[in-house]
């Protein structure tokens, strides 16, 4: 462990916070012991054979000492065998029964974590996809895949090792402890009383080790930080000739790194050869006084033989208590923040998709009646401060507005991403809260400003619209999203590979898979967030034609970067710091000398 931790050469072992135990700690997460409910008899078994193995274990060293005494003539114990071989033979038989039951120990508990942890690990993740989006604003992606990652591993890792560990090393710290007053209970009275000493230089040590080696591991990961930061900002790096400063700033950082790791090895090393004085004078102290004792007649060397094992069992049980309780805690702080998860309120959205299925038609009017909003997790700034506008069925409705008006929000409260405190958001004359959030999801599609695909194939990528559409339906929406031509052209057409692990696609081809995407889908809506960063001609006339032919028909709300895009919408709605405060055509808003509108499509017109 402490090895690890100073061993700053390698890439940082990432440590789990630790959690004190107590009872709320434990409350908290008792829901996790549902988990373990299906799989009970398996664990109780398993928990019986553990008992066994750990209890056949303590057998040894008494079978040993009597083989002793046997070769010497004595017997001290009336309950063994007084014969060599009968002695070994019994020895071998628990030896046998010791192995036998740990192999069912070691396969019934992995098969109980196993099958449990896949539970969690499921119904965290049905968990965190159905969550609203306020709760990933508030969070980093990484800091919850670290969740599902490394807290479940540590709570499997519990659950398999830590946990069995832990029950068969107390079974043998007190069986041992009691063989050891049965065989002798002056050298054991002579053992324990060096303890106490042992315990609190070992705290005070520990503790100490533990505050360097955490400052170590801030230290590394700060030094981390800056190897991340330069590498995500290459190329400014580059563009700006900083190499050297930034080779300098790492080369500081890992100097404050070793200073602080030399310092904790120090410590360490005190620590260890305390340990190592304290143990080995134990098994001085312990044969010196046992000799003592075998010259005066009062104990068999086999008789001290056996209180050695005892000992050193008993010593090497006490030794790994302060890291398995170091694992439970950090199982305990894993499983707090898993259940955090867990309790956390989700949207009403099943995980079964047939419950999923569209109730309630909606054919594609839609109000904003003064609607107030400020995102939940910047209360005190409203976004939207009294929003009104209305688009009917089938009509084409612009949004524009200066960045940060509150445009892209606007699509977030259609899709329902977002309750509004005040006002109403109605669909079909009807309150947004008349329908099931499936019901608006299934029927409003957004083609966003920067298209995210999946990392798998085109296909895959189209049929996310719709899933189970059959390739005809996905060539057909391709083809009018003029996708087809350039998806064909590539080797493996449809079968290519995107994203990370496939090819790059260019931002306009990009958007017309989203735009091929949303045609299979077939929404009574479409919220439409122009991408900021303009095409090339030729690519925005694909791109142009593809949304022509996806708006056919439908609602469509345009969050208009670019004004030449919109002229032909049947309403431009010109929002500005979360109020409309101008609506109607084109020609209609042009008109008016003093507007927003006409000083922005100057603007644009003179760019
Ligand atoms: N998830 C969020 N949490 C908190 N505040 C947010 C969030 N998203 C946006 N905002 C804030 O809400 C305001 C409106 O943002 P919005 O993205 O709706 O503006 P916009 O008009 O679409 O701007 P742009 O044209 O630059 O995209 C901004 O002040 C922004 O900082």
């Amino acid at each position: 462990m402490a090895r690890n931790r100073f061993n700053s050469g390698t890439a940082p072992e990432q440590e789990l916070p630790k959690a004190k135990i107590n009872k709320e700690s434990l409350q908290r997460i008792s829901g996790l012991v549902n988990y373990l409910k299906p799989y009970k008899w398996k664990f109780i078994i398993g928990l019986i054979f553990l008992f066994l193995s750990s209890l056949t274990g303590l057998a040894f060293p008494i079978l040993l000492g009597a083989m002793i005494d046997a070769a010497q003539g004595n017997q001290k114990y009336s309950f063994i065998p007084a014969s060599i071989n009968l002695i070994g033979i019994v020895a071998f038989v628990i030896l046998f029964l010791q192995s036998f039951v740990s192999f069912f120990r070691i396969k019934l508990f992995v098969e109980v974590a196993e099958k449990s942890l896949a539970d969690i690990r499921r119904d965290t993740y049905f968990k965190l996809i159905t969550l609203p989006m306020d709760f990933f604003s508030n969070r980093r992606v990484g800091e919850l895949n670290s969740r599902l990652s490394s807290d479940l591993s540590q709570i499997q890792d519990t659950l398999t090792t830590t946990l069995a560990e832990m029950l068969r090393q107390i079974v043998i710290l007190i069986g041992g402890v009691a063989f050891l007053f049965f065989i002798s209970v002056k050298l054991t009275v002579l053992n324990l009383s060096i303890l106490p000493v042992l315990v609190v230089v070992a705290i005070f040590l520990g503790k100490l080790i533990r505050k360097v080696s955490r400052q170590a591991q801030d230290k590394l990961a700060e030094s981390n930080t800056v190897v991340e930061e330069t590498l995500q900002g290459i190329s400014s790096v580059k563009a700006f000739v900083n190499e050297a400063y930034e080779a300098n700033r790492y080369n500081l950082s890992l100097r404050e790194v070793v200073k602080i790791a030399l310092r904790g090895a120090t410590y360490r090393g005190g620590f260890a050869s305390f340990i190592i004085f304290c143990l080995f004078g134990t098994i001085v102290g312990v044969i010196w006084y046992g000799s003592i004792l075998v010259s005066q007649g009062e104990l068999y060397v086999g008789s001290m033989t056996t209180y050695i094992l005892y000992a050193m069992f008993v010593g090497a049980a006490m030794g790994t208590f302060p890291e398995l309780y170091a694992n439970v805690q950090k199982a305990i702080g894993a499983s707090e923040r898993v259940m955090e998860i867990l309790n956390e309120k989700n949207e009403a959205i099943s995980i079964v998709a047939s419950e999923n299925q569209t109730k309630k038609i909606i054919t594609g009017e839609l109000a904003f009646k003064d609607v107030v909003f400020a995102y939940p997790s910047r209360k005190e700034i409203t976004v939207l401060k009294g929003l009104s506008f209305e688009a009917r069925a089938g009509e084409k409705v612009a949004i524009v507005g200066p960045s940060g008006a509150g445009k892209s929000t606007i699509a977030s409260l259609i899709l329902r991403f977002y309750e509004a405190q005040e006002g109403e958001l109605l669909f079909d004359g009807k309150p947004a809260g008349e329908y099931a959030l499936t019901d608006i999801r299934n029927q409003v599609a957004i083609v966003p400003q920067d298209v995210i695909l999946f990392g798998g194939t085109i296909k895959e990528n189209i049929g996310y619209g719709k899933i189970g559409a059959s390739d005809e339906e996905i060539i057909a929406a391709a083809e009018k999203a003029n996708a087809h031509n350039f998806v064909t052209a590539l080797p493996e057409g449809y079968d290519t590979l995107v994203g990370e692990r496939g090819i790059k696609l260019s931002g306009g081809q990009r958007q017309r898979i989203a735009i091929a995407r949303a045609l299979l889908k077939d929404p009574a809506i479409l919220i439409l967030d122009e991408a900021t960063s303009s095409l090339d001609s030729e690519s925005e006339r694909l791109v142009q034609e593809a949304l022509e032919i996806l708006m056919r028909d439908r609602t469509s709300i345009i969050i208009a970067h670019r004004l030449s895009t919109i002229r032909e919408a049947d309403k431009i709605v010109v929002l500005e710091k979360g109020m409309v405060i101008e609506s109607g055509t084109h020609d209609e808003l042009l008109k008016n000398e003093e507007g927003l509108y006409r000083y922005l499509s100057q603007l644009q017109f003179e760019a």
